[in-house]
């Protein structure tokens, strides 16, 4: 009987308990960011992940504006949005990384809803190899370029005189949650987006302006084939650990996010495994996640540990046999 009673605690009560008090915990409160009616705009919109959240975004009824700097792939990306929508999206010409271009662009496209921050550049590349110059336009753009948008476009998104909550997204990456051989220089910029984000979402909230953090795997788009063409072999093993998805489904999964406003948004079922292990202090709205996050981190952290363990040794005998095949010629 008492046995009875032990396992109606541990399995019903406990976890009953813990649900009502993470239910009252969790803060940012739960929120709805509509997109419909409302602007959108995306930076990196030309190619890949940003044009594919351009066409979605279209295609919910939102009015979208994307922001690169070559023309011609915007007005290449403004066509395909067209022809497959029918509808007309603004486009902007600017470097991130230039900040008077920016804040022209950004007082052109008249006041923000949603602010979706995509562009990025990244190759994969040892530090050894990589010049300086390629290390410091990896953070200007990711990092910097970043910063110059939400300074560019946060005052008039804080004095919109729209009662609906806002929202300021940053396309980070898996690479953002752990580091990655290779990615020295990329997982330091899109860590920098993490603190970044924290930070800012403390600031807005009383805005009633909401961050999300959108960390995909590798994606399939014209930036990942560029990447592919150089891409360290241990690079390529250590990135399979998770499986890899279409542009569109990454998309799919940012808007959707966006619209909870969920501070992570993980895109696959990695993903979702890599956010609970590495929830730390950020922000949490729904008590479900929270609690999953509370009951996976023991057995998540082994898993982590079995994780790195698979990585040291794919190291260890790329070294190994690197030192054979020397020997040998
Ligand atoms: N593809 C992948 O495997 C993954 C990508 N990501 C992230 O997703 C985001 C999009 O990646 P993806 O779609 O693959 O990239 P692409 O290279 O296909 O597209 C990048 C976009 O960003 C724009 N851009 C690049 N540099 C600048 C700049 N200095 N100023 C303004 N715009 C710029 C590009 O236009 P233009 O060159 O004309 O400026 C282009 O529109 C990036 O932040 C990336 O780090 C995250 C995880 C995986
Ligand atoms: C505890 C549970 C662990 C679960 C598995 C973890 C898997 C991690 C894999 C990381 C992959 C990084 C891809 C980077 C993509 C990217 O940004 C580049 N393509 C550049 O664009």
């Amino acid at each position: 009987m008492g046995d009875a009673n032990f396992a109606f605690f541990l399995l019903f009560l406990l976890p009953a308990f813990l649900l009502a008090l993470l239910y009252f915990l969790v803060r940012p409160r739960p929120v709805k960011i509509p997109i419909k009616n409302r602007h959108v705009f995306i930076t990196g919109g030309s190619s890949g992940i940003g044009l594919a959240l351009a066409h979605r975004a279209a295609a919910e009824g939102a009015r979208v504006s994307i922001l690169a700097r070559s023309p011609e792939k915007l007005e290449e990306a403004r066509n395909a949005i067209r022809l497959a929508t029918g509808i007309e999206v603004a486009a902007f010409a600017a470097d991130v990384r230039d900040f008077d271009a920016v804040k022209r662009a950004v007082d052109d496209a008249g006041p923000i809803d949603v602010l979706l921050l995509n562009h990025g550049v990244f190759v994969a590349l040892e530090l050894e190899k990589m010049e300086l110059s390629d290390v410091k336009f990896t953070m200007d753009v990711n990092l910097m370029g970043t910063l110059n948008l939400i300074k560019a476009a946060l005052p008039a998104m804080k004095n919109r005189n729209d009662p609906l909550p806002a929202s300021i997204a940053l396309v980070s990456s898996q690479a953002g949650q752990v580091g990655i051989y290779g990615y020295v220089a990329y997982s330091a910029s899109k860590f920098g987006l993490r603190g970044l984000a924290e930070a800012l979402q403390q600031e807005v909230i009383a805005d009633n302006i909401h961050v999300s953090l959108i960390f995909p795997p590798d994606t399939d788009t014209p930036g990942l084939a560029e990447e592919n063409k150089r891409k360290p072999e241990l690079t390529k093993i250590i990135a399979a650990s998770s499986g890899s998805m279409k542009a569109d489904e990454v998309a799919q999964k940012a808007l959707d996010g966006i619209k909870c406003g969920n501070f992570i948004v993980s895109c696959n079922f990695e993903g979702i495994a890599l956010s609970l292990a590495t929830a730390g202090l950020s922000p949490q709205r729904s008590f479900l996640m929270a609690f999953l996050e509370v009951v996976a981190a023991g057995i998540l952290r082994i898993v982590a540990l079995g994780m790195q363990w698979t990585w040291y040794g794919s190291i260890e005998k790329y070294h190994s046999q690197r030192k054979g095949s020397s020997r040998r010629s």
